[in-house]
């Protein structure tokens, strides 16, 4: 893709509202004993700052991995609701974490989450956030889907279809979509693009099923890029050739 391709392949150049999600992973400094750092927050809050000035209108879903994930504690003896109800909280952190450092930079932003927990964000309610959205400020969404046995790739895939975003994009540590996970196999091959039913056929693990099948069904193309160089969540805004676009074929 060039610059000014299409990156939503909904007929315009730009996306009006997009869903970015975020790696929780990618959140922690390799090697260091900190879950978060806040260095790496605020380097990503400074890219949402750039891509705000575009005009598009950002909601956020933070992953949890860089604390905690339920099917590893599930696989070590702890019940699996529980240990993904650690994990949502988790998330919540994540979620708080790059709330502060966006208001750090002058960005007005509401954290909703999908476990009530008034005292540090706002119930998610879909109007409530379409409304903060479209008066400019970021939404961050929190504690997942609220359920158990999901992931924030689901959730990011529920609230894009909720709030009608044109896309979502997934940063990672990987720079798109492989034919098999890059991390394990240096010879894996880059995909420019794949179609959802190819991605699920073959059983890629960029996404997990769940969050591949719903974007499928609503039609929600989804870019995977690596937000870690600087500059790349604006390119790929504008449809900069970055990552892969997953999409309906
Ligand atoms: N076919 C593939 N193509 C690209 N990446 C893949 C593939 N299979 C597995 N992966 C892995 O998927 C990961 C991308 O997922 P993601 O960013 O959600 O990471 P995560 O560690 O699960 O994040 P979180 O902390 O939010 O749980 C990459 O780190 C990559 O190693
Ligand atoms: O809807 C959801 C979302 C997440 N979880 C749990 O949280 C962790 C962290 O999320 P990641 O997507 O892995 O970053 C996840 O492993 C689940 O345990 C959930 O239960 N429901």
């Amino acid at each position: 893709m060039s610059e000014s391709t299409d990156p939503t392949g909904a007929g315009h150049k730009k996306p009006r509202r997009v869903v970015l999600k975020l790696s929780g992973e990618a959140l922690r400094e390799d090697g260091s004993q900190d879950n978060i750092s806040p260095e790496i927050v605020g380097k990503m809050a400074s890219q949402i700052v750039e891509a705000l000035k575009e005009g598009v209108q950002i909601a956020i879903v933070v992953g949890g991995g860089n604390f905690w994930r339920g099917i590893s504690a599930s696989n070590r003896g702890m019940e699996r609701a529980t240990a993904d109800y650690m994990g949502m909280l988790a998330t919540v952190m994540n979620s708080l974490a790059l709330q502060s450092m966006l208001e750090e930079m002058g960005v007005e932003v509401r954290v909703q989450t999908a476990i009530e927990m008034k005292n540090v964000a706002e119930p998610f309610i879909r109007r409530v956030a379409i409304g903060h959205l479209e008066k400019g400020r970021v939404v961050i969404f929190g504690a997942g889907t609220g359920n158990p046995f999901f992931s924030t790739d689901t959730t990011a895939a529920l609230r894009a279809s909720e709030i009608n975003a044109d896309v979502i994009l997934k940063a990672t540590k990987v720079d798109g979509v492989y034919d098999s996970d890059p991390a394990k196999n240096p010879d894996a091959v880059r995909f420019d693009d794949i179609s959802f039913h190819e991605a699920i056929s073959r059983r890629l693990k960029v996404m997990d099923s769940t969050a591949f099948s719903l974007c499928m069904d609503n039609n929600k193309p989804i870019m995977v890029f690596d937000m870690n160089e600087p500059g790349n969540l604006k390119r790929a805004l504008l449809g900069a050739d970055i990552g892969t676009l997953v999409h309906a074929g």
